[in-house]
């Protein structure tokens, strides 16, 4: 069993409420969605097959227990769910970075997911599957990576109409470089929402290019 994989690399979790962790992650190749902020365009097409026995060779090397599996969009690669499986037996905290437009309840429940559900500043909202809301649970994550005043508002609205603070941990993150921290920090304390703000740590470290 194979999987198109653009990158392996032990990193700092940048984001989702696992943000600081040293994490090992996997990045498949290939995206049914193109949102414009996206900052992995070369995960579209980059890429080489290795088996799932090659992967775990590659994630044994390191002493954390914690790994992503991010792209690209995972779910559109079916072997990613035996990848998954193998990662929980051997003991491993699995996260799976997804886009939110493909169904999510194919994993173990024992697999965190980290959806987004896709702003109007995505462009990509309309391929949101909304279904997915009701297969979330208090281990997963939801996150709305943020263009503008516009996007927030609507962020806004979606927390409340599906009351996702009791499904799920929710995320507010800006498009790095284009909403700042400091003012999106500033609209979720004047409206008193309790979502939490998430930067992508990574970046802050070294800045959006880092390529290995
Ligand atoms: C590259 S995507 C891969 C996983 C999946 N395709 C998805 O969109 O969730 C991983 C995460 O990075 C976020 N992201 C991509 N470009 C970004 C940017 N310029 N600023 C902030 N977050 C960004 C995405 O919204 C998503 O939460
Ligand atoms: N969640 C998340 N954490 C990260 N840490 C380092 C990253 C990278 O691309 O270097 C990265 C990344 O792309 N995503
Ligand atoms: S869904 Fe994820 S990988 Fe695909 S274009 Fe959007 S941010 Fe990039
Ligand atoms: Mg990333």
């Amino acid at each position: 069993m194979e999987l198109k994989i653009t990158e392996l690399f032990y990193s700092i979790q940048g984001e989702s409420s696992y943000i600081g962790l040293p994490c090992i992650f996997i990045r498949v190749c290939g995206c049914n969605l193109r949102c414009h902020y996206c900052d992995t365009k070369y995960a579209y097409h980059e890429g080489k097959y290795y088996s799932i026995e090659k992967i775990m060779k590659f994630v044994g090397k390191y002493h954390t227990k914690l790994v992503t599996i991010t792209g690209g969009e995972p779910l559109l690669q079916p072997s990613v769910i035996p990848l998954t499986n193998c990662l929980l037996e051997k003991g491993y905290v699995v996260l799976v970075e997804t886009n939110g437009s493909l169904p999510i309840n194919v994993f173990s429940p024992k697999v965190i997911r980290v959806m987004d559900i896709k702003c109007p500043g995505s462009g990509m909202s309309n391929f949101m599957e909304w279904k997915n809301i009701d297969y979330l649970t208090i281990k997963d994550e939801v996150k709305f990576v943020l263009s503008d005043r516009d996007d927030y508002d609507w962020a806004k609205e979606i927390v409340l109409k599906y009351r996702l603070q009791r499904r799920c941990q929710v995320l507010f993150s800006p498009v790095f470089q284009k909403l700042s921290l400091s003012i999106l920090a500033e609209w979720i304390l004047s409206d008193q929402i309790s979502v939490r703000l998430q930067p992508q740590l990574h970046k802050i470290i070294w800045g959006e290019i880092r390529r290995r």
